[in-house]
């Protein structure tokens, strides 16, 4: 890329997606209402290369729906041009072109700055980049954005403004020339909010191109900026420009309010002054007690109040928008350090199991034991992902995965004879993980068992074969290969079924 691009989006129109009724993860949404919600109204603007600019304004303006929509990282149509070097600019340029810094970052908590750092730059990274070059970039980012001395501490242990700064840094792993960043300062004192800015400060003397969304900033961080566009209710820009003639903009603004500004002032206040007096007058022609009246106005005047729009943002109740893709790279980047602590755990736990239970011993009695269980500890991850990528509350997600996990260890043959199951129930064991792990590892255990002693005084059934044991729980012991073969099947296509989920889920939303 050269030094010089700039960035420029033309009368930039954006409607709200209409609203969605009824409908469940399960079923299509219908689509109700007919008005249609301006997010962003005819704006326009430019971004150049070695500037840093400021999107401000009052919640609800839309400045986080600006920084979506010139960075493509939504999936709602706007009209209007968006150029780079005044060509055209399609999503997969921009987003090979720019980093994107949502506002509430996701990561796996329990990796290092390091461990999450480097990971990152296997995902993002050219696949060609080699292990030396990744790791040199890594520590240059480390210096550059001073989290030396955080290097190997837990993302968890992490202070707002360091894990501020480690998003950033992941965001740079590529050296995009331009950088979104949503609200980079939200949450931090203002020493860190100074340090996050003078940092993104340090990307444009490189040349980068920054935008970001800021809430009254301090102005000794107003004054790092470059630019500042100042967006008002209703997704329009009030003002942009450089940030020294903003000042002299504003003043200029108050100065020529004069006697227009005075008039649509007082307007609408006067009106209601006297619509007030005509309230008054209903109130107290309502009750023959002066009393009476002044108490039903209380709570109606605290209605009107509360309702005014100062108290309670009376726009569109929808809430921002969530971060699915990053919660998909989040699942990604969390489920690679899940496999080998998965691993582990179950080598463990069922070491000890193994032991106390006092199954074949050897070293191949304890892999006949160990392989079954570990890939259906593999199998469960997989379940687990797919029944979170479901719903968006986790609590939900809980909530039915306990009659899911019921079903599955009540079909796994240890509580119910598999070969006595009613037909119209039969196929249950063949969703149920457990189903397979046990089958596998009985086989494993028993199907070699030639005999078994019966003690003397014995009063059941005695079985007297691993085959009869085999029998006792309706597994058949031609069926290793079988009950392998599913529990494969099942782990990809839980992955599979969770990808649809979260696909579906992050339909319309924002995608960083
Ligand atoms: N998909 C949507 N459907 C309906 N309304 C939406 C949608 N997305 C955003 N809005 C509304 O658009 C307006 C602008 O939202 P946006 O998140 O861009 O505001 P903001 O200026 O970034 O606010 P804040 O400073 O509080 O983060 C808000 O009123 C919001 O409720």
């Amino acid at each position: 890329m050269k030094d010089n691009i700039a960035l420029s989006w033309e009368n930039i129109t954006l409607y709200a997606p209409p609203k969605v009724s009824g409908g469940s993860i399960f079923s299509r949404k219908k689509t109700s209402g007919s008005s249609k919600v301006k997010l962003l109204n005819n704006v326009s603007g430019l971004a150049v290369s070695g500037s840093l600019t400021a999107i401000m304004g009052p919640s609800g303006a839309g400045k986080t729906t600006l920084l979506t929509t010139i960075s493509q990282r939504t999936t709602g149509d706007f009209s209007g041009s968006l150029l780079l070097n005044g060509h055209q600019i399609d999503k997969n340029l921009m987003s090979r072109i720019s980093g994107f810094v949502p506002q509430n970052d996701m990561a796996f908590e329990g990796l290092t700055v390091r461990e999450h750092l480097e990971f990152m730059a296997r995902l993002k990274m050219d696949k060609r980049t080699s292990y030396q070059s990744r790791r040199c970039i890594v520590a240059t980012l480390v210096q550059d954005l001073g989290l030396a001395k955080c290097y190997n501490t837990q993302l968890s242990r992490l202070s707002g403004g360091e894990k501020k700064r480690v998003s950033l840094a992941v965001q740079m792993l590529t050296d995009p020339p331009f950088l979104f960043c949503d609200e980079p300062t939200t949450g931090l004192d203002s020493f860190s909010a100074g340090t996050v800015i003078a940092v993104l400060r340090s990307f444009t003397q490189r040349g980068k191109a920054v935008l970001c969304t800021i809430h009254q900033p301090a102005s000794g961080i107003f004054e790092l900026f470059d630019r500042v566009i100042l967006m008002v209710p209703g997704g329009r820009v009030a003002y942009q420009g450089p940030v020294d003639d903003s000042i002299q903009h504003f003043k200029n603004q108050t100065n020529n309010s004069g006697a227009l500004g005075f008039a649509s002032f007082i307007t609408p206040i006067t009106i209601a002054a006297i619509t007030s007096t005509a309230y008054g007058f209903c109130v107290s022609a309502m009750f023959e007690s002066l009393a009476t009246a002044s108490l039903l106005s209380v709570p109606l005047d605290f209605v009107s109040y509360v309702f005014s729009g100062i108290f309670i943002h009376l726009g569109h109740a929808q809430e921002k928008h969530l971060k699915y893709n990053t919660a998909a790279e989040d699942l990604r980047a969390s489920f690679t350090p899940l496999l080998p602590k998965t691993i582990i755990e179950t080598f463990l736990f069922s070491s000890v199991v193994f032991w106390i239970a006092g199954l074949n011993s050897g070293a191949l009695g304890f892999a006949s034991f160990i392989t079954p269980i570990t890939i259906a500890a593999i199998t469960s991850t997989a379940y687990g992902f797919c029944v979170s990528a479901m719903f968006e509350s986790l609590a939900t997600a809980s909530l039915l995965s306990v009659p899911l996990d019921f079903v599955s260890y009540v079909f796994s043959g240890i509580f119910i004879h598999l070969g006595s199951l009613p037909t119209y129930t039969f196929w249950l064991k063949y969703i149920s993980r457990f189903y397979y792990a046990t089958e596998a590892i009985s086989i494993l255990q028993w199907s070699q068992v030639e005999h078994i002693d019966c003690p003397a005084n014995f009063n059941s059934t005695c079985i007297t074969t691993g085959l009869g044991v085999l029998h006792k729980y309706g597994y058949h012991k031609d069926s290793l290969g079988f009950d392998f073969l599913g529990l494969i099947i099942m782990y990809f296509t839980l992955h599979y079924a969770g990808y649809m989920f979260l696909k579906k889920r992050s339909r319309n939303r924002a995608v960083y």
